[in-house]
């Protein structure tokens, strides 16, 4: 496949990696230049940027009617108006907070994990904690708030926090330590106990595959899709 990849930093590099080992052209590469407002030969784009531009970039790509699959965290304000212009120019879009198989993998055990333990809510105190490097732009991560919102589906939680903590609210800490690729936890603690489960990112290795999968997955189709469709979780 013609492959553009719409930014190039650390996530663009692993990917462009995983690419040309399974034969795929890169035939777009950009990394602060704006995008060209026409595109031509693009099979799948590959957005991977920063979350101030994202939507500028999703814009320009889905009206070019280019099949695309996102990873910017921090711009989903937009989400709505992304997906309807990946429907009025009949061409697909995807995003996903975190593309590795162990993170979708997760979330639908957090799923289950939180439906089990809402009777317990009163027991059991929530915490949901990220780690990531110190490089990454926002807070809380993008795959945590997925993780919060999976519990809040299934629980009797309202809504999630970095500040505040009640009997309503799912408290998220996040913490930045040198080099650390990713690192989710859900604990629910009582007076005699704790239950937790984790996801650790050894590398970007799982985000940057599950990302070509999807863009492999996604090309000549049309519509909105999640990894659950790619990985056929649902
Ligand atoms: N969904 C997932 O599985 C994952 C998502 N992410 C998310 O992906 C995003 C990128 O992460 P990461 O690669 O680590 O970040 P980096 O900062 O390493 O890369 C972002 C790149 O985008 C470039 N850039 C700047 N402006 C633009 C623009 N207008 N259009 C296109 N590119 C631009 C930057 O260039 P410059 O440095 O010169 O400004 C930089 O090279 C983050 O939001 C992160 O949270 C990360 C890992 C996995
Ligand atoms: O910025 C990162 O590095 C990561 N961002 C994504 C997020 O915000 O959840 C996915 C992964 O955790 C790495």
């Amino acid at each position: 496949m013609n492959i553009a990849l719409i930014g190039y930093g650390r996530m663009g590099k692993a990917i462009e990696e995983i690419l040309i080992q399974r034969g795929h052209d890169v035939v777009l590469k950009i990394s602060r230049t704006p995008l060209p407002e026409e595109l031509k030969n693009i099979d799948v784009a590959i957005e991977f940027s920063k979350p101030e531009y994202a939507f500028d970039n999703l814009k320009v790509l889905l009206e070019n009617k280019v099949a695309t699959i996102c990873g910017t965290t921090g711009w989903l304000e937009n989400q709505d108006e992304v997906n309807k212009l990946a429907i009025t120019n009949n061409t697909a879009f995807l995003y996903a907070s975190n593309f590795s198989l162990g993170v979708n993998l997760f979330f639908e055990l957090n799923q289950v994990l939180a439906r089990m333990m809402n009777k317990y809510r009163n027991e059991y105190q929530i915490n949901l904690e990220e780690i990531h490097h110190t490089q990454k732009l926002d807070a809380p991560s993008g795959t945590a708030i997925t993780i919060a919102e999976g519990i809040i589906e299934n629980t009797t939680y309202k809504t999630w926090s970095m500040e505040e903590n009640s009997q309503e609210i799912i408290p998220i800490e996040a913490k930045r330590i040198e080099n650390v690729p990713g690192t989710h936890i859900v604990q629910y603690t009582s007076d005699v106990d704790t239950i937790e489960i984790s996801h650790t990112a050894h590398s970007r290795k799982g985000f940057a595959l599950g990302a070509v999968i999807a863009a492999e997955w996604i090309w000549n189709k049309e519509g909105i899709f999640t990894m659950k469709d790619v990985l056929e979780l649902n």
